[in-house]
Formats: C-alpha cells, sequence, structure tokens
C-alpha cells in the first residue's frame, strides 16, 4: 500500500521529534543508488520543518563484487565510508545521521557514534516504516527486555522441536532497538523492536533445531524442513538437513570464512505490530524483513560478526534467524514460553 508524502512527513516529524531534534542541529542524510526517493524527501522536508540544517552525503554502492545477495544487511564489513576522510569528518561533524544506506556493523559506524553522532538506520519501505512507527511505549517495552538481559548471566533456549542451548552472557554490551536515537551516540534502526546481547566469546553451546516457519535473512525464507544446528564453544559445528540446511550451507561457503559460523546476537522479538507472517507478503527484495526480526515472542539469533558489541570478528557473513514456538529462560527464569513473552511480575 502506497504512502502519501504528508503521511510520510508526519512519520519523520514523529520519529525526529523522539530522536529530540532540535533547531540548528546539523543533520547528514546518508543516501546511495538503494535509497528510497520518498523516504528521503520526507526526511529532508521533516528535519528541515524542524529546524535543522539539513545535508545529503551521497555514496557510491560497493561490494557488488562479493555479494551474493542485494539485502543491504547481508554483506558486511567495507562500506563507502572506508578510507574515506572527507565524508567521515562530515558525519563526526553531523549531531543525527539519518542513514538511508546501510551502514551497519561496520567499524566507520562505531567511530561515526565515538564522536557523539547519533545515527538512525532506515532503510525498510515507507509503508513498512509508517505502520511500525516507534513510541515511547516500544523503548519502555524494550528497555524491559534489556534490563532482564543486564541481569542475566545465562540464557538457555529451549524448543518442542528440540533446540536446548546454553548462552552465557555479561561479557559483551545488552543491544536496545526500538525506532529512535535519543541520546548522543546512539544507534538504532527504524523499524524495530528488540533487544539482545552476544554470549561470551566461545561459551556458546547446545543443540538448534530450526522448525517448519523458522525465517532465514536475507534468505527471506520460511523453513519448510528442519535444519539442525550444532553449537560448540560459541560456533556452529554441523548445519544439517534437507534442501533448506543445503541452501544454506552453499550460502555460507561463498565467504569462506569461519567466523561467519560464529553465534552473534542473541535475544527476542518485543514488537506487537510486527508479525511473523508479513514476510511472505513482500517480494524479498523490498524489504529487510524487519517483521520477522521484531515480532513480538520471537527468538532471534544470528551468526557471523561482534563487532558491533566490541568483539574483534567482523566477517562479511551475517545471517539473522527469528525462530518461533521457543522458551527462553535467563538463569532459569522464563522470558518468553513456546514463543509467548512471559508478564514479569517483579522488576528484574
Ligand atoms: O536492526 C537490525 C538488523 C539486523 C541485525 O542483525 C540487527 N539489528
Amino acid at each position: 500500500m502506497a504512502v502519501s508524502d504528508a503521511d510520510m512527513v508526519r512519520a519523520w516529524t514523529h520519529v525526529l521529534t523522539l530522536s529530540k531534534l532540535k533547531p540548528q542541529d546539523v543533520v547528514t542524510v546518508l543516501t546511495s543508488d538503494s535509497t528510497h526517493p520518498q523516504t528521503l524527501r520526507t526526511a529532508l522536508i521533516a528535519a528541515g520543518n524542524l529546524g535543522a540544517r539539513v545535508n545529503r552525503l551521497d555514496l557510491p554502492p560497493v561490494n557488488a563484487e562479493f555479494a551474493h545477495s542485494r539485502d543491504s544487511l547481508a554483506y558486511l564489513g567495507t562500506t563507502p565510508l572506508t578510507g574515506n576522510r572527507a565524508a567521515m569528518a562530515a558525519l563526526k561533524e553531523s549531531d543525527l545521521v539519518l542513514d538511508l544506506m546501510t551502514l551497519l556493523f561496520s567499524p566507520e559506524q562505531m567511530e561515526i557514534l565515538e564522536s557523539g553522532t547519533k545515527i538512525l538506520l532506515a532503510v525498510e519501505p515507507p509503508e513498512v516504516l509508517v505502520r511500525l512507527l516507534p513510541s515511547l511505549e516500544d523503548k519502555a517495552t524494550v528497555g524491559e527486555a534489556a534490563a532482564l538481559l543486564k541481569a542475566a548471566k545465562e540464557m538457555r533456549v529451549t524448543s518442542k522441536a528440540g533446540t536446548d542451548l546454553r548462552l552465557p552472557i555479561g561479557e559483551f554490551p545488552v543491544v536496545q532497538e526500538y525506532g529512535f536515537v535519543d541520546e548522543p551516540g546512539r544507534w538504532d534502526h527504524w523499524p524495530s523492536g528488540f533487544s539482545f546481547t552476544f554470549p561470551n566469546e566461545g561459551k556458546a553451546s547446545g543443540r538448534i533445531v530450526l522448525d517448519r516457519g523458522d525465517i532465514l535473512l536475507p534468505m527471506k525464507s520460511y523453513l519448510t524442513s528442519q535444519i539442525e544446528m550444532t553449537v560448540e564453544n560459541g560456533f556452529v559445528t554441523a548445519i544439517t538437513g534437507g534442501l533448506d540446511a543445503d541452501l544454506l550451507n552453499d550460502y555460507m561457503d561463498a565467504f569462506d570464512d569461519p567466523e561467519a559460523y560464529a553465534i552473534s546476537h542473541v535475544g527476542w522479538g518485543t514488537q506487537a505490530r510486527a508479525r511473523w507472517s508479513t514476510l511472505g507478503l513482500y517480494d524479498r527484495e523490498q524489504t529487510l524483513g524487519m517483521d520477522a526480526r521484531a515480532f513480538a515472542g520471537n527468538f532471534l539469533f544470528s551468526l557471523g560478526p561482534n563487532n558491533e558489541a566490541g568483539g574483534s570478528r567482523v566477517t562479511a557473513c551475517h545471517i539473522d534467524i527469528p525462530m518461533r514456538n521457543c522458551t527462553v529462560a535467563l538463569d532459569g527464569r522464563e522470558v518468553v514460553r513456546d514463543g509467548k513473552i512471559l508478564a514479569q511480575k517483579e522488576p528484574a
């Protein structure tokens, strides 16, 4: 469903206001060939209406010779900012960067954030952005999940399909994604609605059984058969099953990088307005699949880099896997049961 410019300007105004944009703030809008024209057009209007000093920085696409997917989250690592002193200077001098091209997880992104610049990623199509407009309630809900993660020493994930995964945690920070950037140096992604951390380096262990209907991203596919993963010392050491497993193995083999098999972020979705089934209604190149990452009650884990959290892994291969019907327990206390979020009685 198309979105009117008026609605999209209102959406941007809402998100920029939640992001505490003030008159005279310097805003730089990062664009590339894949930037959605309406998202860009309306971002410039909304930021200008709020009195910001607005720049545009258009960067050429990179990695075409390596990536096997057009999804902007599929191939990470070097970005058009790598070695680009002029662009880095402009972004570090900005109060707010609206990333309409995807810098996710890049070393350059970390450097820009360390300067106090806020970065908001927004590359889903306008109708997804408008439908999943962030709210202060989203921030509160994500914050509750984050508080539980911060207090925990171990996450254990089980399922009737046979998953039994032990994840000692505490070594890495907890990341909250609620869709706006209201503090200096904060990165966020509009749309979202989930919180996660990373397992202590080398400590994840157990078995993951991906069941029918679980989702692979960037494949944007719902599994039609089970995939079994063996996890030892923080890495997936075996991926077995039928055609779905073969396709995943073949894709990951292309990176020829053992770090691609590391367990990366682990957490759960809290966005009640996102749905598991939405991905099936979009062409796979139209969307990143943020409904799949954010739907309330999923167990979302990923494979690959952990440099976003200060870890050493910068592999270009990044796979996100939202699972249904899992039970997530923190130090023995269930926070999600069979894919449903449990209200926590006493605050964490
Ligand atoms: O918003 C995102 C998107 C992908 C990812 O792996 C984490 N957060």
